[in-house]
């Protein structure tokens, strides 16, 4: 899959594409419907399939401190993106300027004059353009008169609820993991490298292996029952993700798992932990040893569980 970054980046040989616009965030059930008739419609006319994004997304550049935690990173949803088979992304900087193009300077400019969009695939919400102005009728009109035919994707719905990110994003702060796999079509992972820490952890007792989270911002936050996988291999945990109250205070999301009964060195590695049980909030300890006796508590509660777990059979 080809990443280009900004419309300047478009070169002649980038024209003519099937193309859908979006966040795309988490890559639920909802966008995967909407890339499978991409690729669909990509086969059908012989050219590429193209997914416009936006970074940083629409809502947090308007709102950066109330727009919702990302459920997946950049690197991540281009992943996910390529493993959908889409050909081509155009991420585009969402900045001032891009914010006031209108409907039409939109259509013109990126769609007509930048892809040379031959087709285009949207939800049937879908809204864009300065003060969310264009939708699909406009989108029709538009491709009457510049030549590509648009199509509006069927919702797709879940136990007759739409499924969304926000959805997903509700079902993670329930800690209803099951819910959110059925969302996402996957179960909710987070990957990252594993950075060094304050090294308190061995002081505590419990070493862990401290993820790098590339945002301030999560969308779960808590003491979990967590699995990771290690080029492969899947071990049982347990993960601590959030602000850590008792010993940091810049405010900036950590993620932390300690692996059951992993004793080699994890840093640099790249890890993936899946979460599948809340055993509690975060909270914050009067002391460094009153933490100890919590973590301690985690992670019996967290052995107990793992020996008991079918899941535990697939352990490799
Ligand atoms: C199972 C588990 C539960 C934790 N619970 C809390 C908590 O409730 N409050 C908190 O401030 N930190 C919590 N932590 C984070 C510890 O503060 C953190 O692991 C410790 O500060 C070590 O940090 P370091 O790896 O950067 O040295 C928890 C960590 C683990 C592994
Ligand atoms: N459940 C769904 N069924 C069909 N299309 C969907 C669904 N969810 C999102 N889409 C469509 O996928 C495209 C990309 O969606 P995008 O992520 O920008 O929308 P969103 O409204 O931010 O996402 P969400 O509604 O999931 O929070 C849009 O055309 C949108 O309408």
């Amino acid at each position: 899959m080809q990443l280009v970054r900004g419309l300047h980046n478009l070169r002649p040989q980038h024209r003519g594409c099937v193309a859908t616009i979006g966040n795309f965030d988490g890559v639920h059930r909802g966008h995967q419907a909407i890339l499978g008739r991409l690729r669909e419609r990509a086969l059908e006319l012989g050219v590429p399939s193209c997914v416009v994004i936006f970074e940083p997304q629409p809502r947090e550049f308007f709102a950066p401190q109330t727009a919702p935690a990302r459920l997946a990173r950049l690197r991540d949803k281009l992943q996910l993106l390529a493993d959908a088979g889409v050909d081509r992304v155009l991420c585009l900087a969402f900045n001032q300027r891009l914010s006031k193009l209108s409907a039409a300077e939109f259509v013109d400019t990126i769609l007509v004059n930048g892809l040379g969009v031959q087709h285009l695939e949207v939800g049937d919400d879908f809204r864009f353009g300065c003060d969310r102005v264009g939708d699909f009728d406009f989108l029709q009109q538009a491709g009457l008169t510049q030549g590509f035919t648009v199509e509006a994707a069927q919702t797709v719905e879940l136990d007759g609820m739409r499924v969304s990110s926000t959805k997903v994003r509700d079902a993670l702060a329930d800690a209803d993991f099951a819910l959110a796999e059925r969302l996402l079509g996957r179960p909710f992972q987070i990957a990252g490298r594993v950075l060094h820490g304050q090294k308190l952890a061995r002081q505590l007792g419990t070493p862990t292996a401290n993820v790098q989270l590339k945002r301030r911002r999560v969308p779960l936050t808590g003491v979990y029952l967590a699995s990771v996988d290690i080029d492969g291999k899947t071990w049982p945990g347990v993960a601590n993700i959030g602000v850590r109250p008792t010993v940091s205070g810049d405010g900036s999301a950590h993620l932390e798992v300690h692996l059951l009964d992993y004793t080699g060195d994890l840093y640099d590695r790249r890890l993936t932990v899946a979460f599948h049980h809340k055993l509690r909030d975060e909270q914050r300890f009067a002391s460094l040893e009153a933490l100890k006796t919590a973590i301690n508590a985690d992670v019996a509660a967290a052995r107990a569980y793992w020996q008991g777990q079918p899941l535990k059979k697939s352990l490799k």
